[in-house]
């Protein structure tokens, strides 16, 4: 019987690194990690503080959410990670977290202007935070319209997931993915530096402007290769 545990391993060490990075307090935040040969997730228990988590707590569902292997609850963001394992084609890991920094934007339900470099070796533009779910989206199926709110906003913005893995949910927090859960949570502590240093500086010029698109470009395409800029990439 297939018992999953490489990948239960891989995302139980990619979830201790929000602990580690303080992304998440007690059991807030979760990471999860696709197999698309296997075609199932694994994804953190739901409830159970990081500190006590071992890999056999790692539980693991189908991309349509049923269990296929573990004793525990799986997160109560599964259905999120799901549809953006669905719609989001090359993502293998997905993380959320409730880093202070990402949630104030959040919050504030406003993008993340790209204001310089560390930015743009990340994003190709401003971080999105999507608008707020409507009360029957809530009311429905919460954790499966956040993420079907996270893939039309980025669809309706015309911004390559790939190129911008990371999105603010209004009124929730971050939502980040990656190659892989590891990269999925890197990107996550590069959101909140991101989000950190948008703020500081706002507060120290309230008039300052982007940067320019031809610095953003270059430092772009410096990381992840020439004309892989707005999507002509891979
Ligand atoms: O977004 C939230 C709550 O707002 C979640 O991140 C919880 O904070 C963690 O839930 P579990 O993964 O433990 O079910």
């Amino acid at each position: 019987m297939n018992t999953y545990e490489e990948l239960r391993r891989e995302v139980w060490k990619a979830n201790l690194l929000l602990s580690e990075h303080r992304l998440a307090l007690f059991t807030w935040g979760n990471v999860s990690g696709y197999d698309p040969d296997a075609g199932v997730v694994a994804i953190k228990p739901s409830g159970v503080p990081y500190d006590a988590l071992t890999p056999e707590d790692i539980v693991v569902v189908s991309l349509e959410g049923e269990k296929v292997w573990g004793s525990l609850k799986p997160s109560s963001d599964t259905p999120t990670h799901l549809v953006l394992y669905r719609e989001f084609p090359g993502l293998r890991g997905v993380t959320h977290t409730h880093a202070p920094f990402s949630v104030s934007w959040a919050q504030a339900g406003v993008d993340v202007p790209l204001y310089g470099t560390t930015h743009a070796d990340h994003c190709v533009g401003p971080v999105p935070c999507t608008p707020y779910l409507s009360e029957g989206e809530v009311q429905e199926a919460y954790e499966e319209e956040t993420g079907r709110l996270i893939v039309r906003t980025f669809k309706a913005r015309g911004v390559q997931p790939l190129h911008t893995p990371m999105v603010l949910v209004a009124g929730h927090g971050p939502f980040t993915w990656g190659s892989s859960p590891e990269e999925s949570v890197r990107h996550a502590v590069i959101l909140e530096e991101i989000c950190k240093m948008a703020l500081w500086t706002r507060m120290t010029n309230p008039e300052v402007s982007s940067l320019p698109s031809y610095i953003a470009r270059k430092h772009w395409e410096r990381k992840h290769g020439p004309h892989a800029y707005y999507g002509q990439g891979s």
